[in-house]
Parts: C-alpha cells; structure tokens; sequence
C-alpha cells in the first residue's frame, strides 16, 4: 500500500453517542482506489454505527468523514449517495413485490430526467433517458449473472440471490465506493465463494473501493486488503490480514472467542 496516495474514505477521530452510551469512541479508519477494507469484532462493537455514520444515516457526536477530499460528515444520505458512496443493509431493504429489474430501475430515478411534463408528453429525451436507464439495467443484470431472474418477483428469490439485487443495484449508480454491511449472512458456503469472487472483480473490473462489515472470518481474510479490529467502540488494530491475524490483542479480544 502506498503511504503517499491520497485516501478515497478518510475518517478521523469518529465518536457517536446515544445517551449515556459512546457506541463508536474515536475511530478513524482510510480506504482507497480499490481497496477492499473490512471492519470486524465482536456484537455491539459499533461497525453498523460507523457504517451508519459514513452514509450518512446518523450524524457523527465528533469527528469528521471525507470522500475524495469533501467533507460528508454532516450530510444526509441522499447526498451522499450522490457523491458516489452507496451501501447494503444488513436487513435487505429491496423492494420485495417489485420485479428485479424494476428494483434497478428504481435506483436510477434521482439520475434519470424524471421532469414530469416530460414524461407525460413522452417527448425524445425523456424516452432517451428512460432507454438509456433499461440498458444500464440490463448490463448490471448481465455482470452479476441475474438476467434470467428479471422479471421475478424480487421477494420470491433466495437469501443469496437478494443480496446480488441489492449490489447490482448499488452498482447501478456507479458508485467509488461500496459499503456492504454482513454480506455474507445467510448464505451458503458456494454463495460465500461466489461473493468474494464477486467482490473481487467489482474492484478489478469496475474499479470500486469496499467497505464491508462481516462476521464470516475466512471470508474477510480472503479478500481484505486491510483490516479495522474494533471493541467496545474503540479500534483495536488496523492492518493485513496476516498482521490482524497474528495480534495478541485481536487473539485475546475476538478471533480466542472463535
Ligand atoms: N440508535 C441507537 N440508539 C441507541 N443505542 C444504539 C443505537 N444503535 C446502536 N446502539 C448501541 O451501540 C452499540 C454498538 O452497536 P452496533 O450495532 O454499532 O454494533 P455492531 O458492532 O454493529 O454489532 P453487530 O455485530 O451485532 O451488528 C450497541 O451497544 C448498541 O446497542
């Protein structure tokens, strides 16, 4: 990794309290270009509360989060998104009785022209904008292996196969950076193998930086480029895999629970 490169996430210092409660306690963490950086530690830690804070789903107690160089810690996560830093939940929030494609449709309304009266006269460059969101959609159903799924009802479909909807609709805004919160839950140990064969070329390919949280240890060691250890809200240790791994603190805190 190189030290002069300029972080694509910078966080410093990040507290968020509820009450009586410092639920994330001076976190700061940088991701860059194309890295793949994962937060892991036991429940409660705080990682969603970080991941809540970086998209703008909570606003931080202190500190501050930048994306290439501008300041979003305070915006909400609407503007983030349009700023190019998507993420999954936890809970898949998809739209369950809309068709996978409608769900990637919906995605792009904030980026497609939806003026009204446009619409309503269908005139060349609302049909243009309306084609032009169909191709995006079909290209992304195309990378992550769901164009036969299309027309399915969202809801109908498997754990895994949800999961895929949700990152290609994440990718269909052609974000620089992915947060995907415990992509792994609930899935099988072939759909684990097809997610980080998938991470990985989503870094490769389309050239996107991944923030993820994830409970799945081999997962994490497979395809993290670098690795944040959190307890207790604080951060333990930050570094490879094979640093993590070796950390007396990360041993006695997480990985000797295991
Ligand atoms: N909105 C909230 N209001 C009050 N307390 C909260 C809120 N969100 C999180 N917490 C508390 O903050 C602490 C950190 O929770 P958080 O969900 O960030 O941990 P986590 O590391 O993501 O855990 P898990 O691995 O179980 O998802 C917990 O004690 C939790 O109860």
């Amino acid at each position: 990794m190189n030290s002069q490169a300029k972080a694509l996430l910078e966080v410093s210092s990040l507290s968020m309290r509820f009450g009586g409660l410092l639920a994330v306690d001076g976190v700061s963490l940088s991701v860059m270009d194309k890295e793949v950086f994962a937060i892991i530690g036991p429940n409660g830690a705080g990682k969603t509360t970080v991941f809540n804070c970086i998209s703008g789903f909570y606003q931080p107690s202190s500190g501050d989060i930048s994306l290439d160089g501008t300041s979003i810690a305070r915006q909400p996560s609407h503007q983030v998104a349009q700023q190019g830093l998507v993420r999954t939940f936890q809970n898949i929030r998809l739209f369950k009785s809309m068709t996978v494609v409608e769900n990637l449709l919906v995605a792009q309304h904030h980026q497609v022209n939806t003026n009204l009266l446009w619409g309503l006269l269908k005139t060349p460059a609302y049909r243009k904008s309306e084609k032009e969101a169909l191709q995006r959609a079909a290209y992304w159903l195309d990378q992550l292996g769901l164009t036969a799924l299309a027309n399915r009802e969202a809801g109908t479909l498997s754990y895994g196969l949800q999961r895929r909807v949700e990152i290609a609709r994440c990718m269909i805004t052609r974000p620089r950076l992915l947060l995907l919160d415990e992509p792994a839950a609930g899935l099988n140990p072939h759909e684990k193998q097809e997610l980080s064969e998938l991470i990985d070329r989503l870094r490769r390919e389309h050239g996107v930086a991944v923030l993820l949280i994830e409970h799945d240890m081999s997962l994490i060691m497979g395809i993290s480029d670098r690795i944040l250890v959190m307890e207790h809200g604080k951060p333990i240790v930050t570094g490879t895999p094979a640093q993590v791994r070796s950390d007396e603190r990360v041993i006695k805190a997480y990985l000797g629970e295991e």
